[in-house]
């Protein structure tokens, strides 16, 4: 199967409660492990590529021809995803296009609400023109930097409505979730998203769900978040793996046996996550 674009995933998940598993890049096992789960499972998937690491991932070009050969390699029949996260810029946003994604975000949190609107607008004519999903977003997602949380701007409701008239696809509203760790407890704002998700009627996207407990997530479901993002989690996953691994006393020299167990380790974790997302084997469901 060739790459699709996320709209009608996400707009069946928003109406069935399920959420679409988007799980970022950090090379190639990472590639390879989330089609083989994908395809394994029979599990639809979002691929995303963050714009902060592009250049060291090897660029748009090689990162969608990459993608493109192993859907064939691999024989993945199940819907694929090839989304640009966190797009910096316009430009950045339409490159990722050209090379052939099927699905972009464009992060103008941190600009005037009138100037991500307008931004976000080029590029929904730009995309869509091309057949490739928009995600915006409204409000800012917070960070974790030397174990202090700061930078969580909530979305409001009249933001989140100036950017559905854009035409977007779906929508990350920032309600208190941060990327990485978490100090504390996660403090999302569910009557803001309840109200977001009813007045919009757009598939939501959460952004920095590692480290969200599962019944927070099953509560952000049911409020039609359809789209939730991982990185953090997966990254745990692969490193304690391999330093599990290569902390045994017979690991010898060799690096396969170590790639493998990070492997695993990304397996296991994006197995738990399609479980809890209720997205596991909706590929199968629909006789895909
Ligand atoms: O780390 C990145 O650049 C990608 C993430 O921002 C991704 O969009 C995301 O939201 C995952 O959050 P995390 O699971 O808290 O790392
Ligand atoms: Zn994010």
């Amino acid at each position: 199967m060739s790459l699709i674009a996320a709209q009608t995933l996400v707009q069946e998940a928003q109406q069935q409660h399920y959420a679409i598993g988007h799980f970022n890049i950090n090379g190639l096992d990472w590639i390879t492990t989330y089609l083989q789960v994908a395809q394994s499972t029979q599990t639809p998937l979002i691929l995303a590529t963050s714009d902060r690491l592009i250049t060291d991932l090897g660029g748009f070009q090689y990162l969608s021809h990459t993608v493109r050969f192993l859907l064939q390699e691999l024989h993945i029949t199940v819907p694929i995803v090839l989304h640009l996260d966190h797009g910096l810029t316009k430009d950045h946003v339409l490159q990722a296009i050209d090379a052939g994604y099927t699905s972009v975000m464009f992060d103008g949190s941190q600009l005037p609400i009138a100037e991500n609107v307008a931004l976000t607008q080029e590029i929904v004519h730009y995309a869509h023109a091309r057949n490739v999903s928009v995600e915006a977003e409204v409000g800012a997602v917070g960070g974790n930097e030397d174990g202090i949380i700061n930078g969580i701007q909530y979305a409001s409701v009249q933001d989140a409505l100036k950017m559905k008239a854009t035409g977007i696809d779906m929508l990350a509203a920032a309600l208190g979730s941060v990327h990485g760790d978490y100090v504390g407890k996660p403090d999302l704002n569910f009557a803001r998203m309840q109200q977001i998700a009813q007045q919009t009627g757009l598939p939501l996207v959460l952004h920095g769900a590692s480290g969200i407990p599962p019944e927070q997530i099953q509560t952000a479901i049911k409020m039609g978040t359809a789209k939730i993002n991982i990185n953090t989690e997966v990254n745990y996953a692969w490193l304690n793996a391999v330093r599990h691994k290569i902390t045994t006393p017979d690991v010898g020299h060799e690096p396969m046996p170590v790639l493998q167990a990070g492997r695993q380790g990304i397996k296991s974790l994006v197995t738990q996550k399609f479980t809890e997302f209720h997205v596991l084997g909706k590929a199968a469901d629909k006789g895909v």
